[in-house]
């Protein structure tokens, strides 16, 4: 289905439980992903829950919109997917920008967001530096000039040399250069070290041994921020450990699930 954002129209779906009576999990995923990030979990994942997930603004099959983003649109789409499906009190699991977009969500919308998963993201993602240097290089060069480096950030040596590196590859190189310069325009705006401090909701942090982008000190230091928190790390998994590591990031998250009532 897709559900508009002040003019954006983003690609969001739904799986398992349908209707907004059931507990509901929503994913946000990473730069440079689209929602078949999640894919290797989907069939892994316990039954009863709703599971929403959508592309975000410039990836996928949602909208391109000129760059750059920034990160108040991008928690304005997660409100509006979230509200068009009536979600309240769900569980947010967000991925390196996804989990940006959940601490910027909780902190505004807390009848949304009951409990959240933080997983390979911090409160602040690199120095604007970094990322503006990412839009000039995407800009002149195409996705294909950042592939090799992205993907020694994504996974870890052995995956890396597997042929199931393949498809996260071609998901990456398929990314529209806009989309991509557009959403490294909002990390690169943002600071959520201050907001948030202030949360008081249950939260687990999820890190992979392997993560060139957020390493798991990062993970640590950011849910640390927030009192009662715990955090674990994925052994053998890069950035993507839902991707590299399937089974035990849904055993993680099953636990976070029943930990705070969701199943
Ligand atoms: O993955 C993200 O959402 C941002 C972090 C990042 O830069 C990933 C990468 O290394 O390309």
């Amino acid at each position: 289905m897709m559900v508009e954002n002040n003019g954006v129209r983003l690609n969001v779906q739904v799986d398992g439980a349908q209707g907004p009576d059931a507990p509901t999990v929503v994913f946000a995923n990473s730069l440079g992903t689209n929602l078949h990030l999640w894919d290797p979990i989907m069939d892994l994942l316990p039954a009863g829950p709703r599971y929403i997930r959508w592309d975000k603004r410039g990836h996928g099959a949602s909208d391109v919109p000129p760059a750059p983003y920034s990160m108040g649109a991008l928690i304005a789409d997660a409100e509006a997917v979230c509200d068009a499906l009536a979600v309240r009190d769900c569980v947010f699991v967000g991925l390196s920008v996804g989990g940006m977009i959940a601490q910027g969500l909780a902190v505004k919308r807390m009848d949304i967001v009951r409990a959240m998963v933080l997983s390979n993201t911090g409160a602040k993602l690199g120095t604007p530096k970094l990322w503006n240097d990412r839009i000039a290089a995407v800009r002149s060069q195409g996705m294909a000039a950042l592939a090799d480096g992205i993907m020694e950030r994504w996974f870890g040596p052995a995956f890396r040399k597997s042929p199931a590196v393949a498809p996260w590859k071609d998901m990456l190189l398929n990314t529209d250069p806009e989309g991509y310069a557009g959403v490294c325009g909002a990390i690169a705006g943002t600071d959520f070290i201050t907001p948030t401090s202030g949360l008081r909701l249950p939260t687990m942090g999820i890190a992979g041994s392997d993560d060139g982008s957020t390493p798991p000190d990062l993970v640590r230091e950011t849910v640390d921020l927030i009192p009662g928190s715990d955090f674990h790390i994925i052994r053998r998994a890069g950035h993507l450990p839902c991707v590299e590591q399937p089974q035990e990031y849904v055993d993680l998250l099953a636990g976070f699930l029943t930990r705070t009532g969701t199943i």
